[in-house]
């Protein structure tokens, strides 16, 4: 995949939309794992790769088109806090994107004995016109911080586009060269972190295309108040970026923000939502929101898709049957978007 008509035509090719995975932190959770832990979801990497692969089979065998790997909050600095060397730090990056390679490749086997012989092992949803995409997981310079960042985007004066470029540009490249078919920057909460990536890839002529996936807590604006227009500036000008939108943001905000981002952008939306709860990063932990509340979003998805998004699934506190849902939904409706 080159750029967003690729990305369309992929769209075009299941129906006018796709599904993404939802929480994988959520699901390691669920599984047992703690991640209490600065390295939070990439601490599986060292500790149990094995539930990795389970939680990313489970979004296969739930419908999802495009997998994220476990790399949201694994940087090599983050893992040279806890004694790797850079080489160290470089091959769990690179090990993230092995495991959903080998997951995808265990589904599609799987796949291939259910239509061989018939037998229902369980793997529904596997009538598939086109490939899984392994989606190469950035978090933002918040989420390395381990103190809900990514909510805010308030990095202070000193975290300057230069200090941005130079604390992501690594990890880019490494990804940019790991097998995965594009990179999710992902919990994007400001305009400069963007750029950052923007101007990484373009300095690094990095070949894989991207999307730019930002947080709001208002539905107006990215996280940290800056114009959720100007993003969609940036993310429309780089030539890598093949669709920009939002993740693990309340369910609420989506629909206003979606209507924001087309007015700017000619390439796909994607929306993935967390479930509307708020994180609190000193416990580690989601608590329910006061005072509002975050209907099961599943049900809005056929307005996301009116208003103009076209990637669809779930982020923090989200799960295989939220995925199933969306899958099942759109799978009903199936009708060829038109770019706008
Ligand atoms: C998307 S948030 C829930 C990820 C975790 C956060 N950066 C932390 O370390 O607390
Ligand atoms: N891909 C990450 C995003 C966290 S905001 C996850 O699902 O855990
Ligand atoms: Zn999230």
């Amino acid at each position: 995949m080159e750029g967003a008509a690729e990305m369309w035509e992929y769209l075009r090719r299941g129906g006018g939309c796709a599904v993404v995975d939802g929480g994988l932190a959520t699901e390691l959770e669920r599984h047992g794992a703690d991640l209490n832990d600065p390295l939070w979801s990439a601490k599986c990497l060292l500790t149990s790769p094995h539930l990795i692969t389970k939680v990313h089979l489970d979004y296969l065998k739930a419908g999802a088109d495009i997998i994220t790997t476990a790399s949201y909050q694994a940087t090599i600095q983050g893992f040279e806090a806890k004694g790797f060397s850079s080489e160290e730090g470089e091959a769990l990056l690179l090990k993230s994107v092995k495991i959903a390679l080998e997951a995808r490749d265990i589904y599609y086997e799987n796949c291939s004995d259910f239509s061989r012989d018939g037998t229902d092992i369980g793997y529904e949803g596997n009538a598939r016109n086109r490939p899984v995409l392994v989606a190469a997981s950035i978090g933002s310079y918040g989420a390395y911080l381990a103190d809900g960042s990514e909510y805010s985007g308030n990095y202070g004066e000193a975290v300057t586009l230069s200090v941005l470029k130079e604390f992501h540009r690594r990890r880019v490249q490494v990804l940019a060269q790991s097998g995965a078919d594009l990179i999710a920057f992902e919990t994007i909460p400001n305009k400069i972190e963007a750029q950052a990536y923007a101007e990484i890839m373009k300095e690094e002529d990095i070949k894989i295309p991207a999307w730019f996936s930002f947080s709001s807590k208002d539905g107006v604006n990215v996280a940290n108040g800056d114009s959720i227009f100007d993003c969609a500036e940036i993310a429309d000008s780089s030539k890598n970026v093949i669709a920009m939108g939002v993740n693990c943001t309340a369910p609420r905000f989506i629909h206003g923000l979606i209507q924001s981002i087309k007015k700017v952008i000619d390439k796909p939306i994607v929306v993935y939502p967390n479930s509307g709860e708020t994180y609190d990063a000193t416990r580690k932990k989601w608590i329910k929101s006061e005072g509002v509340i975050d209907e099961d979003f599943v049900s809005y998805v056929s307005k996301w898709r009116e208003a103009g998004a076209s990637i669809f699934g779930g982020c923090c506190r989200t799960t295989p049957n939220t995925i199933r849902a969306i899958s099942n939904i759109l799978a009903e409706e199936s009708v060829s978007p038109t770019p706008n």
